[in-house]
Parts: structure tokens; C-alpha cells; sequence
């Protein structure tokens, strides 16, 4: 079984050439195999009452993978946390946990979308904690569409204004998180994006050599992560 992980394609309607890109992406993949969708596949997300024609017409190329005997699953990002059921059920995509362990060969692969591990950016995991309350986010999803739009504008303005002035180091992951994480999970490769810094990292953990695989955002270029058939993962980089 072929495994594809992407992340962090941010579609949004005033980027069609990524909409393009991804629509082309899930043509090209092959029949039978498995597609992880590791977070922030939408820029924003504020409701599945409120998709419009992108999210509609993203739904139905997801949802035709199914006659390919592709499943498709997703991890939610950090800007798509609000996606729910009701629309992975239109896109025939099962959601999984925030961190999920897939057994490979006799190896564990850990598969996250990477904001967990942004520990030195305590203001981002504070913002974090609140919006998964579960009782905000029904009282969000109860709003009125138009305020629901005019605080998601304030709080992506807010969000841009806020990482522009934050070191890069912040907004990466911390090392003793990762290696925390993958310890907890016995994992021998970790595949996250978030970072939007798209590299293979080797390191060993308690004398075992392990891998951390981080996707880019697709407005760098198409990017993927391919599992082969002997379970070797490799980034690839369009
Ligand atoms: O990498 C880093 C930093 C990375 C950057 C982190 N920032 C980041 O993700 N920002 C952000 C994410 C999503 C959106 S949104 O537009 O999709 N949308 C806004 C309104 N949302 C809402 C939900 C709930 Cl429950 C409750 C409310 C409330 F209470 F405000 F009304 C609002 C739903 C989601 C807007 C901005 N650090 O390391």
C-alpha cells in the first residue's frame, strides 16, 4: 500500500493556480493507495454550514478518490480546526486524531500537523487552548455568517501582524518536543508541516537513529511526502 502525506496547501479563493495544482495532485495519484491530509489544507475555516463553490468543488475531487479505491484521511492545521464530519463526509475523508501512530513494516511513523510542537511560542499555544474549547466552537459555529467572516478577517489580520515580528525560531519547532513526543510514541519517523520548512531531518533518540519529514506550504510548489510499497518515506519536491 503507497501512502502520500500532504499539508499545509492553504487553498483559498484568490489563489486558483493551488487549486489547480492540488486538483492535478489527486488526478496523478494512483489507484488503491492511502492520502493524508496533514492540516491546513483551506487558509480558513469557519463552518461546514458556510462552504462556498472552492470548498464544494474540493469535496467532490475528494470524494471521487473513493471510486479509485483511494481513502483519504485528515489531520486538522491550525487555520482548519473547525472542519468538521459533515464536510469530511462530503469529501468521503475520515478525520483522525491531532497526533495518530501508523504501524509501517516494524516501524511506528507519528503523523501530526506540527503546531503542537511550536512549544517557544507560548502566545500561539495559548491562542491554541482557547479555540479548542468545545463549547466556544459551538458557540462560534451558532453565529450569524457575517460576523462569523468579519472576526475570522480581524483575527487572520491579527494573526499575519503578530508572526511578522515573532523570531523564526518561535514559529519552528522545538527539538526537545519533538523528541519528547516521539519517545512518548516509540516512533522511528515523525511527518509534520506547519513550519512551512520543508526538510529531512536525521537525529538519533536514545541511540536509535529516527527521522523527522516536515512538508512546505504548496505556495512554495507542490510538495509531498511518498511511502513506497517497502515503506521507505521520502519528501519529495516539485
Ligand atoms: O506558527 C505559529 C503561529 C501560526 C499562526 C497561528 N495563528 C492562526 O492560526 N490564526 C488563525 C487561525 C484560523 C483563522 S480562521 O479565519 O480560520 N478562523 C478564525 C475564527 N475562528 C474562531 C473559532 C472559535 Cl472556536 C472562536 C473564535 C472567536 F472566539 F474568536 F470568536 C474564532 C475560527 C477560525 C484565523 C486565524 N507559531 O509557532
Amino acid at each position: 500500500m503507497q501512502r502520500f502525506f500532504i499539508a499545509d496547501i492553504h487553498l483559498n479563493d484568490n489563489e486558483p493556480v493551488i487549486t489547480t495544482g492540488f486538483l492535478h495532485f489527486l488526478a496523478d495519484l494512483p489507484d488503491h493507495c492511502e492520502l493524508y491530509i496533514l492540516g491546513d489544507l483551506f487558509d480558513y475555516w469557519i463552518g461546514d454550514d458556510l462552504t462556498e463553490s472552492l470548498q464544494d468543488q474540493v469535496a467532490s475531487a475528494l470524494s471521487a478518490l473513493a471510486t479509485r479505491h483511494i481513502t483519504s484521511y485528515f489531520v486538522h492545521g491550525n487555520r482548519d480546526f473547525l472542519l468538521g464530519q459533515r464536510y469530511a463526509k462530503a469529501c468521503q475523508m475520515t478525520l483522525l486524531s491531532d497526533v495518530n501512530v501508523l504501524p509501517v513494516n516494524q516501524q511506528n511513523l507519528l503523523i501530526l500537523h506540527g503546531d503542537l510542537l511550536c512549544t517557544d511560542d507560548t502566545a500561539y499555544q495559548n491562542f491554541r487552548r482557547k479555540m479548542h474549547n468545545k463549547w466556544l466552537q459551538r458557540l462560534f459555529l451558532m453565529l450569524p455568517r457575517f460576523i462569523r467572516k468579519n472576526i475570522a478577517a480581524k483575527l487572520r489580520n491579527k494573526s499575519q501582524q503578530h508572526n511578522q515580528h515573532k523570531a523564526q525560531y518561535i514559529m519552528d519547532v522545538n527539538q526537545t518536543a519533538v523528541m519528547e513526543m516521539m519517545t512518548h510514541y516509540h516512533a522511528d519517523i515523525m511527518i509534520h508541516g506547519h513550519t512551512h520548512k520543508p526538510a529531512t531531518h536525521r537525529f538519533t533518540l536514545d541511540t536509535k537513529p529516527v527521522e523527522r519529514l516536515v512538508l512546505g506550504a504548496w505556495h512554495d510548489g507542490v510538495n509531498y511526502i511518498h511511502q513506497d510499497e517497502n515503506g521507505q518515506v521520502k519528501l519529495i519536491q516539485c
